[in-house]
């Protein structure tokens, strides 16, 4: 049995770091093992513009723990209204890595999102030709259309004729879910790739629904049956470079979790890694790790690999129950209970 396992310094391709008085806590926990995390834009309001990317990023930066150099990597949230020019001063800003797609209604602050894809077409016609990556919360929002089969039908009635009509444009299609959203990005050229998140790994719905329902584990894409759980383990497992590592970290603060209409996240920044160590653990693949968790992504996005490591331990313990949060507090995920694997190196050495 694989007792340590040191691994090159992962990055987070996907991560919520929310803004003010939560970036100190959000932050810590995304520096203590991530050098670099692409960064939602969905804050209230937006972050639909260059200028508001930056003075995020400066946010960001200065909430960082002393001595760390976490990078933020900023993304633009789309909206029917992004023009091709704001994409080309993106570009050209070197902190811009990607805009994303939300379609309106479909999570957590999507409002302003677009709400036809057609709407957005010359702005994506702009970002294939100067290398902008377009990231996809990846679910149709009709409400006839059943929440399990959201995302299957974005990539038969959206995803599919984009890819096709972009064959330049880098797609990311995050946090999938499905066996369906899996065997797509298989199938598709080498501009379309996943991330993939812990949670997806390690659980389905009957562990947010049987036996009693437990709100911190609703999000969305909402966790799908096992048959799908295999299905993502299989890829993120699999060596293919299309599939790397993107939280989805999203913290919301107990009590609009715990309530009658709780909000979609799941928050594992605190523990990231060792979840996603559990997760291949389950398949005899912790040699797959590296690759997932600190190569493919920025092969994807045209990075440098980080040079540091990070060496994780077979060493029990228990998470928090609680933690703070500005002046509410959060429940994790996996709270209370205990995780297998324990980070060794602290990011001090960086
Ligand atoms: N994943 C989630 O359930 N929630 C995210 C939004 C998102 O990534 O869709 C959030 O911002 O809370
Ligand atoms: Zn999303
Ligand atoms: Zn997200």
């Amino acid at each position: 049995m694989t007792e340590r396992l040191t691994l090159l310094r992962p990055d987070d391709w996907h991560i919520h770091l929310r803004d003010g008085e939560l970036l100190p806590f959000t932050v810590a926990d995304a520096a203590r093992v991530f050098a670099r995390a692409i960064v939602m834009p969905n804050l209230l309001p937006p972050v639909c513009t260059v200028q508001q990317a930056a003075a995020y990023r400066q946010r960001i930066l200065a909430a960082r723990p002393t001595g760390s150099t976490f990078e933020p990597l900023m993304v633009l949230y789309l909206t029917d209204n992004t023009s091709p020019d704001e994409i080309r001063s993106a570009k050209a800003s070197g902190f811009v890595h990607a805009a994303k797609l939300y379609p309106a209604g479909a999570t957590t602050h999507s409002a302003a999102g677009v709400t036809q894809i057609d709407h957005i077409f010359a702005v994506l016609e702009v970002m294939s030709e100067v290398g902008l990556p377009l990231l996809l919360h990846g679910e149709v929002t009709r409400a006839e259309v059943d929440i399990f089969d959201r995302e299957k039908r974005f990539i038969d009635e959206q995803l599919s004729r984009v890819v096709e009509r972009f064959p330049g444009l880098k797609i990311v299609f995050e946090h999938i879910t499905t066996a369906d959203a899996a065997a797509f990005v298989r199938a598709a050229p080498d501009t379309v790739g996943a991330t993939i998140t812990a949670h997806h790994l390690l659980y389905n719905r009957n562990h947010m629904l049987a036996g009693g329902i437990r709100p911190h584990f609703y999000c969305l894409p909402i966790l799908k049956r096992n048959v799908h759980q295999e299905a993502l383990l299989d890829a993120a497992t699999s060596g293919n470079p299309k599939f790397f590592l993107g939280t989805d970290s999203a913290p919301h603060a107990r009590h609009t979790k715990e309530t009658a209409c709780g909000c979609a996240g799941c928050y594992t920044a605190y523990a990231a890694i060792e979840l996603y160590a559990e997760a291949f653990e389950q398949r005899a693949a912790l040699a797959k790790l590296e690759g997932f968790a600190s190569r493919f992504g920025a092969d994807f996005y045209g990075l440098a690999h980080n040079r540091q490591t990070i060496t994780l331990v077979r060493e029990p313990w228990t998470a928090p129950a609680i933690l703070p949060f500005d002046s509410h507090c959060l429940i994790p995920l996996r709270a209370g209970e205990t995780l297998n694997w324990r980070l060794l190196e602290q990011p001090c050495d960086r």
